[in-house]
């Protein structure tokens, strides 16, 4: 699915899709925006939906708001890469601007959940990076959705109770970071990305690099 780009040392390598994941509430938006300020060459993937949007979000940046039938129809064109339903709404991811940055040798970051992990693993293994954010604790968790005060209490209730389950899904990850202070778990997620970039296997362009450094010195 990926196409290569280049490096910040100049090297050719694929582009990579990199994942976070969590029970709502632990904090992978604030986690996503942080990344996306300060990580050059990282594109956000924009998500289809048909849940209200929340105060201050915005269509087409946070997500791309839709009602149910034109989600259905974006499934049956096979517009979307991936695709759930998630506290009783459609989430899904459209394909063409993540094909669109991989091809421009950017890497792609997906706030998505397990079930749309799974199905982006199953299409893209070797390009895809996934990192599972826990909260510390069930108590902050909680505090962390009353205080984004955007959801009633109803749907905090809702997504409390599904939060066990959706944490029963950390071992399929590649990488888990505790979200205790921002800070902290910001500096690991970035860590994270930064040595997946580094990978040998999707820097291709590696063996002219050496072919070339082993010729410097033969001449
Ligand atoms: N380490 C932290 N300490 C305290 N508060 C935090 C921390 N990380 C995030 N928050 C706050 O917790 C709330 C929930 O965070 P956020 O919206 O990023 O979670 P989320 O995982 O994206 O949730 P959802 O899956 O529902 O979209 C926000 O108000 C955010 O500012
Ligand atoms: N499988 C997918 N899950 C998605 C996508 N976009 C968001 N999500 C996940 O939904 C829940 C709820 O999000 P919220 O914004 O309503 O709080 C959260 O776990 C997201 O990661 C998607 O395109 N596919």
């Amino acid at each position: 699915m990926t196409t290569s780009g280049h490096g910040t040392d100049g090297v050719e390598r694929r582009g990579l899709m990199f994942v976070l994941s969590s029970p709502s509430g632990a904090g992978k938006t604030t986690l996503s925006r942080m990344l996306i300020d300060r990580m050059p060459g990282l594109r956000m993937s924009v998500s289809a939906t048909t849940r209200a949007m929340r105060p201050g979000e915005v269509d087409g940046r946070d997500y791309l708001f839709v009602d149910k039938a034109r989600f259905d129809a974006m499934v049956k064109g096979d517009e979307l890469l991936e695709w759930a339903t998630v506290f009783d709404n459609s989430y899904g991811t459209p394909r063409a601007p993540v094909e669109a940055a991989l091809s421009a040798g950017q890497d792609v970051l997906f706030d998505i959940d397990w079930q749309g992990t799974q199905q982006l693993r199953e299409k893209a293994r070797a390009d895809v990076v996934s990192v599972f954010i826990l909260p510390p604790s069930a108590g902050d968790l909680e505090k962390r959705l009353h205080s984004r005060a955007q959801d009633s209490d109803e749907v905090i209730r809702k997504r409390m109770s599904r939060a066990s389950h959706e944490m029963s899904h950390w071992a399929e990850y590649d990488y888990i970071v505790i979200n205790h202070n921002v800070d902290d778990a910001f500096a690991e997620v970035q860590s994270i990305l930064k040595a997946e970039r580094l990978k040998r296997e999707r820097r291709t362009g590696l063996v002219s690099f050496v072919r070339g450094l082993q010729g410097q010195l033969q001449g």
